[in-house]
């Protein structure tokens, strides 16, 4: 394992022990939640009794795979603990997501939850969100329409730098797991994130966007040094 993914699995690892017998748990999407699920089967096999609803068809397809018992929003709306990795977080916590394309069905399945730790390495770490792309996911129905209005609402928040349509690397559009696109904005530092994230919402065509404000309880940032539960600056 490189020592980027044991930070990952560190961090992972450390969020486990907030997991107690019998909760419902969001499981996250990516490369460090990825860790967290595999553990979790771990303990499930050894007799933790947990369910959990995932954030994608990936993370669906590993935790059924590992033997976690699963279910849905639908049969159970609300959920005790979600964790979930994160592309770049704040010192309020807010963050950026999607990176892995899955920010629709996190945001939703973060917000069903009472709590949300979100688990890093500590290259995720910045002083204000904006250098990763923000993914904005929208309806494929009138894009080059969504597309404009969008770059209008980022460059009244004072971010306008390019935008691109998400493509695989077989160079076909990336389709979320919800059949729609997304727009990668580069914003390069964005002033106001709890204000553009409202704007974005106001864009017809918008389906979500991977701003995810007030929603992390805490964040669990692994360094070489070990896993660090760190709070919103002021808490
Ligand atoms: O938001 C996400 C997926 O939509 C991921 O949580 C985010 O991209 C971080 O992924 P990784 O743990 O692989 O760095």
């Amino acid at each position: 394992m490189t020592d980027a993914e044991a930070l990952k699995r560190d961090a992972a690892a450390k969020a486990l022990t907030f997991v107690e017998d019998g909760m419902r748990l969001g499981l996250g999407t990516g490369s460090t939640a990825k860790h967290f699920v595999d553990l979790l089967a771990e303990r499930v096999r050894g007799g933790l009794r947990v369910i959990g609803v995932p954030t994608s068809e990936v993370t669906r397809k590993q935790a059924e795979s590992l033997g976690v018992p699963l279910t849905t929003l639908d049969e159970t709306p609300e959920l005790d603990l979600t964790i979930d990795g994160a592309d770049e977080i704040d010192p309020d916590l807010n963050l950026i997501k999607g990176g892995g394309g899955a920010l629709l069905r996190e945001k939703i399945v973060a917000a069903a939850s009472g709590r949300m730790i979100v688990i890093a390495d500590q290259s995720k770490m910045v002083d204000a969100l904006g250098r990763f792309p923000l993914p904005i996911e929208v309806n494929m129905f009138g894009l080059a329409a969504t597309r404009r209005a969008i770059e209008t609402v980022l460059a009244k928040a004072g971010c306008s730098g390019p935008i691109s349509v998400r493509t695989k690397a077989d160079g076909h559009v990336f389709v979320t797991d919800g059949g729609h696109m997304i727009l990668d904005a580069a914003c390069a530092r964005i002033p106001d994130a709890a204000g553009l994230a409202s704007r974005l919402h106001s864009v017809p065509g918008v389906v979500e966007h991977g701003l995810f404000i007030g929603l992390a309880t805490f964040a669990i940032i692994a360094s070489p040094g070990g896993a660090e539960i760190v709070g919103r600056v002021g808490h």
